[in-house]
């Protein structure tokens, strides 16, 4: 599988699959933690071939930033080996700590228990790692990486999924996503985008060079409006061989309750989305905005039908937002991917505030009339209101294809 004639980075020997559960595999377990160990962030990096995501990860290994990364690799087929030696780990190789190939099929589908051995492992043989990159193959639906990452604070975690960064090349973005609506194949390129927290439009120079100054800006921006389309909750940064700040994409907590203004910020300007940005791949980004308090029971009924039972074909990719909870004093943030969700109580409204729910989906085939109407009977009528000091959260985690339903009260 490798050549021995490379040196290559230092590579975690993955154990034949255990006999443990799914759960179990999900990070360290209880016991093995020390009281007070902070979860390692893990920042998926996706996009189309060719876009840039070696490029990102070199970027980032060799910068500056005092941290110790490790990477995991998931390559396909012929490619094994291949991306590993590609990958530049910076003076004195001192930057990657571990390193793991995924070999045999794509993180999405076949290798979900080779990834959480190796994140395991990644745990375990290090005291200090700061941070977990894993590049995905190009071809990759980011969405299934959620329920192997996106891990919970009941569950002890030791890892945690930070942020989805998709890499987009300028370049060839229009003509990825017009074979897709050309073609019945699963549109790769607009699932990375859908499901982005961050997106890198990368190789703007390939844009620039055959124009003028205004011409380019005016293509990047009707590429930025293409992406906004799909995705109106992800950051975009241009880029250039993917020098990008870190601090911009590295530590984003993007599925951490407590981390929240980033999250208000982006339901703020998602608010004026409407149905008039209908993109012609349906993929597309609708906000719900209302002033009455929700009965949280109801909303999780709602959310349920929708993301499980997928009423009216709606194909529900990335869901984000803050609920006005009936009997709380505390704002509650909804996070969705594909069927997973969460609820939790985030934070104390405050008392000038204007207590809102806004709720915003990335999907397919969103019908917002249903939306708007469903999500009318959460909602309760304003007379009723009363305000108490309970709250509760509600936790779904997927496992391995079938559902585990949580319910905790505070
Ligand atoms: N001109 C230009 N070339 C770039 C830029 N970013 C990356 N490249 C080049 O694009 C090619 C592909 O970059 P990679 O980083 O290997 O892309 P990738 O997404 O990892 O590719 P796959 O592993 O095949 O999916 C390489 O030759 C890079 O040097 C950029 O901003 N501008």
């Amino acid at each position: 599988m490798e050549d021995e004639d490379e040196t290559p980075p230092l590579a975690v020997q993955i154990e034949e699959t255990t006999d443990l559960s799914p759960l179990e595999l999900h990070g360290k377990p209880e016991d093995r933690r020390e009281p007070g160990e902070v979860s390692v962030g893990v920042t998926v990096i996706t996009g189309y071939l060719g876009a840039g995501k070696s490029t990102l990860v070199n970027y980032i290994l060799n910068a500056q930033h005092g941290k110790k990364i490790a990477v995991i690799l998931n390559e396909f087929g012929e490619e094994i080996g291949v991306e590993r030696a590609m990958i530049n780990e910076g003076d004195g190789g001192t930057l990657v700590e571990e390193w793991v190939e995924l070999a045999n099929g794509c993180v999405c589908c076949t290798v979900k228990h080779s990834l959480v051995q190796a994140l395991e492992q990644l745990i375990q043989r290090k005291e200090r790692l700061d941070h977990i990159l894993l590049e995905t193959t190009g071809l990759a639906n980011p969405a299934p990486l959620a329920s192997v990452l996106w891990l919970d604070d009941q569950l002890e975690s030791a890892v945690k999924l930070d942020s989805i960064i998709t890499v987009v090349d300028a370049r060839n973005l229009r003509v990825q996503l017009s074979q897709h609506r050309d073609s019945s194949s699963f549109p790769e390129a607009f699932l990375q985008i859908a499901f982005a927290d961050v997106i890198i439009l990368n190789k703007v120079d390939l844009v620039s060079t055959e124009d003028s100054v205004p011409v380019t800006s005016a293509i990047i921006e009707e590429l930025e409006n293409e992406i906004r389309n799909i995705n109106s909750l992800a950051d975009i940064i241009h880029s250039v061989k993917c020098q990008v700040d870190l601090s911009k994409i590295l530590d984003r907590r993007a599925y951490d309750a407590t981390h929240l203004a980033h999250l208000e910020a982006l339901l703020k300007e998602s608010e004026s989305i409407s149905s008039n940005n209908i993109h012609d791949s349906n993929v597309q980004t609708l906000c719900i905005c209302e002033h009455q308090q929700v009965d949280l029971d109801k909303v999780r009924l709602w959310l349920e039908e929708i993301l499980w039972e997928k009423k009216y074909n709606m194909d529900v990719y990335r869901c984000k937002g803050v609920l006005n909870v009936q009997n709380s004093d505390h704002l509650h943030t909804i996070q969705a991917v594909r069927e997973i969700y969460e609820i939790v109580p985030a934070r104390r409204w405050q008392q000038e505030e204007e207590r809102m729910v806004k709720i915003v989906f990335i999907g397919r085939n969103l019908d917002e009339v249903f939306l708007r109407d469903s999500f009318s009977g959460c909602t309760l009528p304003k007379l009723l209101l009363k305000l108490s000091k309970s709250s509760v959260k509600c936790l779904v985690t997927q496992t391995w294809g079938s559902f585990v339903p949580r319910v905790f009260s505070q």
